[in-house]
């Protein structure tokens, strides 16, 4: 059975219907038994019944969950596949030590990936694929990322270039339309690595800090950073925009592979 944590301010709150319900509806079509509790409920441990938990995402600037500090501590010692969607990728990155800090985007990111994870397992045929990625995905998977300095992020890559995010080559990358829509955005934590990554990194134009109305490279965010990120060891991921939104397959695949002790 799999938890839903729900980290609106309150419980039965009006955005339970807009975060919490839709990942309830993908995980009852995949077949799954699954409890909603919200965190407050979650008192310091996560039942031992549940195989998974997946934390969704809140309301812009609904941000009152950061400050429980008692679930930041259950998350990091929970040893069980755990997904957090935006605001639940926040509670995510904070457990294991990722910092906070303002960004707000809504609206669409192209979000670029190389299959190299068990989350990846089953890709829908519509995904494209695309080899832009590659040098910037090594830098980022040998933890060399920095989002200030990144050589990779000004260098040319060949749209040839097939290497996957550990550097193998032949491995192909993807792309996907993610929906975004937050206020603020994690670090990674030291424990984690990146698998996705938004925005175009041959694109010039500033990060606008604010998105919506300035988006160029065809209606898209230029920002590049981790859309998707993992613990080393632990099936423990965090998914910055919605795929409960767009990108149902991935919620599903984690489902999946949660239920049927596939990671
Ligand atoms: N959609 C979300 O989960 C947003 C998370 C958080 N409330 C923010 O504004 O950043």
């Amino acid at each position: 059975m799999i938890l839903i944590a729900d980290l609106c301010y309150r419980k039965d709150s009006l955005s339970y219907y807009e975060y919490v319900n839709p990942v309830c509806e993908i995980i009852e079509d995949c077949g799954f038994e699954y409890d909603v509790l919200h965190y407050s409920e979650l008192s310091g441990e996560i039942p031992e019944k549940y195989s998974s938990v997946i934390f969704c995402g809140t309301a812009l600037k609904d941000n009152l969950f950061i400050e429980d500090s008692s679930l930041m501590q259950t998350v990091r010692e929970y040893d069980k596949p755990v997904i957090g969607i935006c605001a639940g990728m926040q509670v995510v990155a904070s457990a294991y030590g990722g910092e906070v800090r303002d960004l707000k985007k809504i609206g669409m990111s192209r979000v670029r990936f190389s299959p190299t994870d068990p989350v990846f397992c089953d890709i829908p045929e519509e995904i494209i694929r695309s080899g832009e990625v590659a040098a910037l995905a090594k830098e980022m998977a040998e933890g060399n990322y920095d989002e200030n300095t990144s050589s990779a992020a000004s260098e040319n890559c060949s749209p040839e270039d097939n290497s996957d995010l550990s550097g193998n080559s032949g491995s192909p990358v993807y792309e996907f339309e993610g929906y975004e829509v937050h206020s603020r955005m994690p670090g990674m934590p030291d424990d984690f690595i990146p698998l996705a990554f938004s925005g175009d990194r041959n694109d010039s134009s500033e990060p606008s800090g604010i998105s919506g109305s300035s988006f160029s490279s065809g209606g898209f965010c230029p920002e590049f950073y981790p859309e998707i990120i993992r613990h080393r060891e632990k099936p423990v991921y965090g998914i910055l925009f919605h795929p409960e939104v767009r990108n149902v397959w991935i919620i599903r695949n984690f489902a999946r592979l949660s239920e049927g002790g596939g990671f």
